[in-house]
C-alpha cells in the first residue's frame, strides 16, 4: 500500500450509521413518530443551527461549554443545537405564539454535544422527544412522563425504570442551608455527577452545620416508594421542599391512571445537566447501560426569557441509547430482508425491469441484477438471505 494514501477520518464523536444499524433507527423513528401523533403531538423541524445568543436564553451555562459553535460570513457566532427544548421555544414565542394552548409538539432531530465519547455517548446523536406547552398543572407531567414510558415500550424494552424527581426538594434545602452560591454550585455539580465522596468534601469544607450537611448527604440516595416519599417530608421543614413532594405524589398517583406506575419510582437525587428545570424531573434507566436512555421535566421560566411566558414540559429519548439498549439485551428490532433477486440470461434485461417494475409494485423488495448470468450463478444468491430468485430466459 502507498505510504502516503489519505485515509479519511470522520470527526471525533461521531459515527456512520451503516445498514441494518440505520434501517433500525428508521424504524424505531418511524414506530415513536407514530406514537406521539396517537396522543395528538404534532412534529416539528427547526434548524441544525442557531444564533449563540438564541441558546444562550434557553440553556444554563454549564451546557454552553458542551456546545459546538462557528462563525457565520458575517462573523456572528452560531452553535449546533445542543437540544431541541430551547428551538422549540423560540418557534412557540414566535411563530407559534398566536396558536391556542396546550400546544404538543414532537420531534425527531440530531443534536450535537462536546462530550467523552463512548458508545451510546457521542457528540453527534440522535433524539426523539416531546415539548407540551401551556400547561403547568401535574396533568402535564404526568402526561409526559407516561408517553416517556410508552415510548420506551414501543421501542420493544420492558426492562427499565424511571426515576422521578423535583429541583425544589433540593432549592428549598440549599436556600435555607445558607450555602455560599460557589457552594451550591458545587454541590449541585457532585449530585449531577452523582459524586459522592467530592459531595462529602465539599460539604465538610462548607461551614454548615452537622444536621444540615447530613441532610445534603443523603439526597443522592433519596430514592424508592411511597413510604421514601413520607420519610423525606419528615426530613424537610421548608415549605419549597414540601411542596415538590406533593407534586410528586400528585403526579405518581396519575400515573397509577395511566398504569405505569410500576415503571416510576421517586429519586430525589436527580439533577439534569440542563439549567433550565424548574419542577420535575426525570431519567430513564435500564440495566447495561451507564445513562439514561431519556429525560426531561418542567421548564416553565424558558419561554418568558423569549418574551411569553408560558409554562413548558416534556422529555427526549437518545435514539442511539435505545438501539444499544436493545442489543445488549437481545431485543431484535425486525428489520425487512430482502424479498426478490430478479436475475437474467442475455439479452433478457428489459423483461428483468417489467418484472422488477411488477414486484415493486406489488410492493415487495426487488433488487435486479445489473448483469446477464448463468442460471446456477443466479442461485447461489439465494444463500445470501432472498426468499425468492425470479430468472428471466
Ligand atoms: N432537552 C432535554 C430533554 C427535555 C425535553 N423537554 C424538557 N427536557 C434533553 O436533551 O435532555
Amino acid at each position: 500500500m502507498n505510504k502516503n494514501q489519505f485515509v479519511p477520518q470522520i470527526p471525533y464523536g461521531t459515527r456512520d450509521l451503516l445498514l441494518r444499524e440505520a434501517k433500525q433507527k428508521r424504524i424505531v423513528e418511524g414506530s415513536l413518530a407514530e406514537l406521539f401523533s396517537r396522543w395528538g403531538y404534532d412534529e416539528v423541524v427547526t434548524p441544525t443551527f442557531e444564533y449563540m445568543e438564541t441558546l444562550t436564553v434557553g440553556t444554563g451555562s454549564d451546557m454552553q461549554q458542551h456546545v459546538f459553535k462557528f462563525f457565520d460570513k458575517n462573523n456572528r457566532i452560531m452553535a449546533l443545537k445542543p437540544d431541541m427544548t430551547t428551538p422549540i421555544a423560540r418557534v412557540a414565542a414566535t411563530r407559534l405564539k398566536e396558536t391556542p394552548l396546550p400546544l404538543r409538539l414532537f420531534y425527531l432531530t440530531n443534536v450535537f454535544r462536546h462530550e467523552q465519547a463512548q458508545a451510546g455517548r457521542q457528540c453527534e446523536f440522535y433524539q426523539a422527544g416531546v415539548e407540551l406547552l401551556g400547561a403547568p398543572g401535574p396533568a402535564a407531567d404526568a402526561e409526559v412522563v407516561a408517553l416517556a414510558v410508552e415510548a420506551m415500550l414501543e421501542a420493544g424494552l420492558t426492562n427499565f425504570q424511571i426515576g422521578l424527581g423535583q429541583v425544589d426538594f433540593i432549592n428549598g434545602i440549599m436556600a435555607e442551608s445558607g450555602l455560599t452560591p460557589e457552594h451550591k454550585q458545587q454541590v449541585k455539580y457532585a449530585m449531577v455527577t452523582r459524586d459522592l465522596v467530592g459531595l462529602g468534601e465539599i460539604l465538610a469544607q462548607s461551614g454548615l452545620s452537622k444536621a444540615a450537611q447530613e441532610l445534603l448527604r443523603q439526597i443522592p440516595v433519596l430514592h424508592g416508594h411511597e413510604d421514601m416519599l413520607n420519610h423525606a417530608y419528615q426530613l424537610v421543614s421548608n415549605d419549597l421542599s414540601r411542596r415538590a413532594l406533593d407534586n410528586l405524589a400528585d403526579i405518581h398517583r396519575l400515573l397509577t391512571g395511566y398504569g405505569v406506575d410500576r415503571y416510576v419510582n421517586f429519586d430525589l437525587g436527580i439533577i439534569r445537566d440542563f439549567d433550565y428545570y424548574t419542577g420535575m424531573v426525570f431519567e430513564g434507566y435500564t440495566p447495561g447501560l451507564g445513562f439514561p436512555l431519556c429525560g426531561g421535566g418542567r421548564y416553565d421560566n424558558m419561554l418568558a426569557s423569549f418574551g411569553v411566558a408560558n409554562p413548558a414540559t416534556g422529555f427526549a429519548l437518545g435514539i442511539e441509547r435505545v438501539l444499544l439498549a436493545l442489543e445488549r439485551q437481545g431485543i431484535g428490532v425486525s428489520v425487512r430482508g430482502k424479498d426478490v433477486y430478479i436475475a437474467w440470461a442475455e439479452g433478457k434485461l428489459p423483461e428483468a425491469i417489467e418484472a422488477a417494475n411488477q414486484c415493486r409494485k406489488e410492493g415487495r423488495r426487488a433488487e435486479l441484477a445489473l448483469a446477464s448470468e448463468s442460471k446456477a450463478s443466479a442461485e447461489t444468491v439465494i444463500a445470501e438471505g432472498y426468499e425468492e430468485l425470479i430468472y428471466i430466459e
